[in-house]
């Protein structure tokens, strides 16, 4: 089943697929215009349109897909699948490491991950191999920033507690202090990783009135800081002075569980903490600790480890605790400008050109 197309099917697949994106048969599907000197490319995922129809039309490329949104390629199948390709675009969930890159062999040249993390992406061993990495920055700055201020204000206002009240008998009559929450006026913002979504993320929170916003980061970023009006802090009084802690930061070595008891412990118990960038900066044992003992007065978290998150995690039985299936990016707009930029970096990386959005390995 698994086979690059031979003429006749290329034909029919080209009357039928490549015209109109109605890719269909199976988890496997295979799109090629040309057989011969097209370079192959493996697609971890069904991407959204756009990415798609840029590699057709590009008449560059051929290329196999696992056609199925609602499950990633299992490890074995996605090991057979990249043998002797010459690029690969991949998601979040596949994990890029040196037994993928072995099996891959030494045609693969562009690896295009539609993501703007990268920590499933052994860089080491992909810089190695000369393996060239693209991903998706930027294009969904606007949207992981609205979601991040949606969760913060659906956390601190105990949204999902108060329609939980509503919906099963818990609303009796009004009460002075029944659902009160913490606001974002007059507050301190704190910002645990200054980048571009740190810095779009204040700008939507400074019209609610925020006092003053801090930021730390591995070294003082006074070109973004400024965009905001920022100031560095040490991780300590960034701890101690924030009512809203945001965590913006790329997971890596370094920042791997730096949201941790010794963390929580130097919050105030009215603060509220958010993360929207990776699971892995938590420790979940630390922030369950805070958040079940009053330390802290609330987490809204859109990224867990593992996930999906096991509906039996104790987090799961917190009513301080909003969780949200790592959704940030998930619009429209923004998913397709993602898998657009992928195919696009892809292309470009396979020409030896620069590509849009490069990682520097
Ligand atoms: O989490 C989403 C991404 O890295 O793009």
């Amino acid at each position: 089943m698994a086979m690059w197309c031979s003429r006749t099917a290329l034909r029919r697949l080209q009357r039928v697929a490549v015209n109109s994106l109605n890719i269909t048969g199976g988890p496997t599907s295979f799109v090629q215009r040309e057989m011969s000197t097209l370079q192959r490319v493996y697609v971890t995922r069904q991407i959204p349109p756009e990415g798609l129809k840029i590699l057709h039309e590009s008449g560059q490329v051929q290329y196999e897909l696992w056609d199925s949104d609602d499950v990633p390629v299992p490890r074995k199948e996605l090991l057979q699948k990249v043998k002797g390709v010459d690029a690969l675009v991949c998601v979040l969930t596949e994990k890029i490491d040196a037994e993928l890159l072995d099996a891959a062999g030494p045609n693969l040249k562009v690896l295009s991950t539609m993501s703007v993390g990268f920590d499933h992406l052994n860089l080491e061993e992909l810089k190695k191999r000369g393996i060239r990495v693209g991903y998706t920055p930027d294009v969904l700055t606007d949207s992981v920033a609205e979601l991040t201020v949606a969760l913060l204000l659906t956390t601190s206002r105990r949204l999902i507690e108060a329609t939980h009240e509503a919906k099963t008998g818990g609303w009796g009559t009004w009460r002075t202090l029944w659902l009160c929450g913490h606001e974002l006026a007059n507050s301190t913002v704190g910002i645990l990783g200054l980048g571009r979504i740190g810095v779009a993320i204040a700008e939507r929170l400074a019209p609610f009135k925020v006092k003053k916003f801090i930021y730390t980061d591995m070294a003082p970023r006074p070109d973004l800081a400024s965009i905001i009006n920022a100031e560095f802090v040490s991780m300590d009084e960034l701890a101690k002075q924030s009512d809203f802690l945001a965590v913006c930061c790329a997971l890596t070595p370094e920042t791997k569980e730096i949201c941790n008891k010794d963390l929580f412990s130097k919050m105030k118990n009215t603060s509220i903490f958010i993360n929207t960038s990776r699971g892995g900066v938590v420790n979940q044992e630390d922030l369950y600790e805070a958040l079940s003992t009053g330390q802290i007065a609330g987490a809204g978290l859109d990224v867990t480890v593992p996930e999906p998150l096991p509906t039996s995690h104790p987090l799961f039985t917190l009513k301080n605790c909003v969780i949200l299936p790592h959704i940030a990016s998930a619009s429209y707009s923004t998913r397709n400008a993602m898998s657009a930029l992928a195919a696009n970096n892809l292309l470009l990386g396979l020409q030896g050109k620069p590509m849009i959005k490069e990682l520097k390995l």
